[in-house]
């Protein structure tokens, strides 16, 4: 049988792996599918880069269409990235009856549940398993895996730039430029690293895991961000004192009264494994209610492990290309008009616990002024640490760490310790998961 015929858009960092891998693991690959996978006609923008990357292997070209266009081609794989051009592409490889491969997780999460229903018309698959955690089989577990469980909550590391930031930071005292150079030299980076640092491609993939494990429209717009760009050198050293670790975290959950989705820094308990995953590492920790906690860790970045999830999604092309559009897995785990409109809870109403740091006047009665405050907002302590005022100095480090509370009443408390005259300054509040 004739090699499926494929076309790629964008040969970059991704691109590169995916003909590497395909052409050192040809037979492999072969001896799954079934078929041969040929990578046929190549386009874009930047030719020099291309030909340098595709040697001769494929046919290059400027113009997308010419790609999507080709009655040859069965399948477009798009790694140009972004939610630009790329969404039209998308739109138009999948009017032109093409199953689509795709790494790009800001597109799934802005236009995945219009992009969804465009391919569901078509009878089109739309595969995008490197979008999320990169080479870590994360959707296939979630979507295929688990499929017995009812999922309760999802934590992950799952932006490979801000976790090698964390770690170069805390490991080799390096400065957050230079790390984050050293992030895009790599190629872990997006082509906008504010995308990264800013928590926000965290977000998109954090978006997609939510909707594929409680069954929900993927709902980006709704997801709280916070990237690493405000914390301190300071409150990574304390939270090792106190026994954790701080990282960037995309969490969801599933509470009586909405779905939690947020990506901040969090502080998690430093004896979990996933607290020890290092560098560009990416972790993804689920809790379904049958299987318990499993964990799936590995690259979530970086040519090749991006290009095992881009190929493994070809596979699955080849594989399923030929059942029914209704007898496949659906695009997010649940059949379609069982995806239900859970609401996406503002942060003010999530709970969890929460690390506070202070400066504080070294006088009497500061500290009972504080728990004052807390208890007055049901909030209990959990651990407190005052470090010594350095000498000629009359003010002091208090570090609180709190039990579970709902944020809005923390920001009440914080609200209120802002307003003590021996408070100095602001409050710091970084929350806290003990991901039990
Ligand atoms: N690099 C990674 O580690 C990684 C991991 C997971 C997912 N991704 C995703 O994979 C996608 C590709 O990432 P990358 O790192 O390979 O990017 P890249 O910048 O290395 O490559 C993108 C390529 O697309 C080309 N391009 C841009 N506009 C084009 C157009 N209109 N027509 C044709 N070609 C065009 C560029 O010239 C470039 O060669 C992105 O969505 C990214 O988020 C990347
Ligand atoms: N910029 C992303 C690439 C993988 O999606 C990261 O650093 O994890
Ligand atoms: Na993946």
């Amino acid at each position: 049988m004739k090699p499926i015929q494929v076309g790629l858009l964008g040969a970059g960092t991704v691109g590169g792996g995916v003909f590497t891998v395909l052409q050192r693991n040809h037979e492999e690959i072969e001896r799954r599918a079934g078929r041969g996978i040929e990578i046929a006609v190549v386009a874009d923008l930047d030719q020099e880069r291309a030909a340098q990357i595709v040697q001769n292997r494929a046919k290059i070209v400027t113009d997308a269409y010419q790609v999507i266009n080709d009655p040859t081609v069965e399948v477009v794989i798009e790694l140009i990235g972004g939610y630009g051009i790329a969404k039209t592409l998308v739109l138009a490889a999948i009017a032109a009856g093409k199953h689509v491969v795709t790494a790009n997780k800001a597109l799934i999460a802005v236009h995945g549940n219009e992009i969804f229903a465009a391919a569901r018309e078509k009878g089109v698959i739309v595969a995008f398993e490197a979008a999320v955690a990169g080479g870590i089989p994360i959707i296939k577990a979630l979507r295929e895996g688990l499929t017995a469980n009812r999922i309760e909550w999802i934590a992950g590391i799952i932006n490979g730039t801000t976790n090698f930031i964390l770690s170069e930071m805390r490991d080799k005292g390096l400065d957050f430029e230079v790390v984050l150079k050293e992030a895009q030299r790599l190629g872990y980076a997006e082509a906008d690293p504010t995308f990264d640092i800013e928590g926000i491609d965290a977000a998109h993939k954090a978006s997609i895991m939510s909707a594929i494990a409680f069954g929900v429209p993927v709902q980006f717009d709704k997801a709280h961000v916070e990237g690493i760009t405000n914390l301190a050198a300071i409150d990574i050293k304390y939270a090792e004192e106190l026994g954790y670790r701080i990282k960037l975290l995309g969490i969801t959950k599933r509470t009586p009264d909405g779905i939690e989705l947020r990506v901040h820094p969090t502080l998690i308990p430093k004896d979990r494994l996933i607290a020890n995953v290092e560098g560009a590492m990416n972790a993804v920790q689920v809790f379904g209610d049958a299987v318990g906690t499993t964990l799936y860790y590995g690259k979530g970045a970086g040519s090749e492990p991006t290009a095992s999830a881009v190929i493994a999604d070809l596979v699955d092309v080849v594989r399923y290309q030929s059942v029914p559009a209704d007898k496949r897995v659906p695009y997010l785990a649940f059949q379609e008009d069982k995806v239900i409109n859970t609401v996406v809870m503002p942060i003010g109403e999530i709970t969890t616990s929460y690390y506070l740091r202070l400066k504080v006047a070294d006088e009497t009665g500061v500290l009972a002024n504080i728990t004052k405050i807390l208890a007055d907002q049901d909030i209990s302590i959990d651990a407190l640490l005052q470090k010594e005022a350095l000498a000629g100095q009359n003010q002091t480090d208090l570090i609180i760490l709190t039990h579970k509370t709902q944020e809005k009443r923390m920001l009440s408390a914080i609200e209120h310790m802002t307003k003590l005259p021996t408070v100095l300054g602001g409050v710091i509040k970084i929350r806290l998961e003990e991901l039990s």
